[in-house]
C-alpha cells in the first residue's frame, strides 16, 4: 500500500498585520490560495521510520529530526513505522510554506497510513503557524496567528498564477522583526469574483505588510516585483508571506505561462514556475 499526498505551494494573497500578542507573535488578516506546483509525498508501510529527499530543491532540505515532516509524525501516539520520501520541488524559506505544506501533507498522510486521528489543533500549530491553513488547501481566509482558519472566496473559474523567487532566503523573523508598524487595518471581508482581473482590483486595495520590511532586507525583491509587473497581462504582482517569492496573477494559465517564458531565461538563477489554483474540491 502507498499512499501519496500533495503538497500544494502556499500563497498569501495578503497579509495584513494586525497586532501583536504578548509572546511576540503577530496577529494576521490573510487571504491564502494554493498552487498546483509543490512537492509529493509517499508513505509505505514499514518497520521503522525513515524520510528520504529526492527532488530538483533537495539540496540543503535537513533529512534528520529538524525536517517538519519528522516533527509531524513525532505528534502521533506510539512509535509506529513508515517509509516516507519527499520529492522537494519547492524552495525552502521562500514565504510559501514549502515546509509546512510538508508538514500538513504529513499529518493527512500518516493519519491515512496509521489509521489515526489527526493531532489536536495545539499540536498541529505548534509546526508552525502556516500548518494548520495548509491542512485546508483552497481558498481560506486565516487569522490570529495562524490557528483562526474558514473557507475563503470562490475564486473566478480562470486564472493564472506565475511564482518567481530570486534565490535568496529570507528569515521569516527577521522580516517580523523589521516591521516598522504592528498594527495596521484588518482586511475587508473578501467578497467572491467575477474575474481574475475583478478579484485582482480588489486585492489591490489590501496589502503585504511584510512586504517594505523584506525588501529592506532582501533589495532584489524590488528587481523581483518589477519583472513580473512587466509581463503582459499581468493583473496584480505582490510578495507572498515573509518573502522572497513573488506571485503575479492573470487572466489565464497560457497567460502565465507566457510570462514565465519572458522571465525565466533573463534571470536564470531565478526558480520561475507558471500555475493554476490548486483545491481538493
Ligand atoms: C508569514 C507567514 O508565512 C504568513 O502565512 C506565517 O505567518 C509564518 O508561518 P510559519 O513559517 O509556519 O511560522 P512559524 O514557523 O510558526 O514562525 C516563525 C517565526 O515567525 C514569527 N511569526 C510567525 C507567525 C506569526 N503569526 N507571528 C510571528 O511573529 C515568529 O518570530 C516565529 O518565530
Ligand atoms: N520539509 C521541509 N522542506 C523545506 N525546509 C524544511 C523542511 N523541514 C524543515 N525545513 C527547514 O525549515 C526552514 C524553512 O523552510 P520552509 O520551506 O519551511 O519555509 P517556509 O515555510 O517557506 O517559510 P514561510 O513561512 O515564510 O512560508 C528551511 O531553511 C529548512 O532548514
Amino acid at each position: 500500500m502507498t499512499i501519496r499526498v500533495f503538497a500544494p505551494a502556499k500563497i498569501n494573497l495578503t497579509l495584513h498585520v494586525t497586532g501583536q500578542r504578548p509572546d511576540g507573535y503577530h496577529l494576521l488578516d490573510s487571504l491564502v490560495i494554493f498552487a498546483d506546483a509543490g512537492d509529493r509525498l509517499t508513505f509505505r508501510p514499514a518497520a521503522d521510520l525513515s524520510l528520504t529527499v529526492t527532488g530538483p530543491r533537495a539540496e540543503g532540505v535537513p533529512t534528520d529530526g529538524r525536517n517538519l515532516v519528522l516533527k509531524a509524525a513525532a505528534l502521533f501516539e506510539g512509535e509506529q513505522g513508515a517509509a516516507i520520501t519527499l520529492d522537494k520541488h519547492l524552495p525552502a524559506a521562500a514565504g510559501i510554506g514549502g515546509g509546512s505544506s510538508d508538514a500538513a501533507a504529513a499529518l493527512r498522510g500518516l493519519s491515512a497510513l496509521w489509521h489515526q486521528p489527526l493531532p489536536d489543533p495545539d499540536a498541529v500549530l505548534s509546526l508552525g503557524a502556516d500548518v494548520p491553513v495548509c491542512l485546508h488547501p483552497r481558498a481560506m481566509r486565516m487569522r490570529g496567528v495562524g490557528e483562526d482558519i474558514l473557507p475563503g472566496p470562490v475564486l473566478p473559474d480562470r486564472m493564472g498564477i506565475l511564482l518567481v523567487n530570486p534565490g535568496v532566503e529570507v528569515s521569516t523573523p527577521a522580516v517580523f522583526k523589521a516591521l516598522s508598524r504592528k498594527e495596521n487595518p484588518s482586511m475587508p471581508h473578501p467578497p467572491g469574483w467575477s474575474s481574475a482581473a475583478v478579484m485582482a482590483h480588489w486585492l489591490a486595495e489590501q496589502r503585504n505588510d511584510l512586504e517594505p520590511p523584506a525588501r529592506r532586507l532582501a533589495p532584489v525583491i524590488r528587481e523581483v516585483l518589477d519583472a513580473i509587473a512587466a509581463t503582459e497581462g499581468c493583473l496584480l504582482a505582490r510578495m507572498s508571506g515573509s518573502g522572497a517569492t513573488c506571485f503575479g496573477l492573470y487572466d489565464s494559465r497560457a497567460e502565465a505561462e507566457a510570462a514565465a517564458r519572458i522571465i525565466a531565461p533573463a534571470a536564470p538563477h531565478w526558480w520561475v514556475q507558471a500555475a493554476s489554483p490548486y483545491s481538493t474540491g
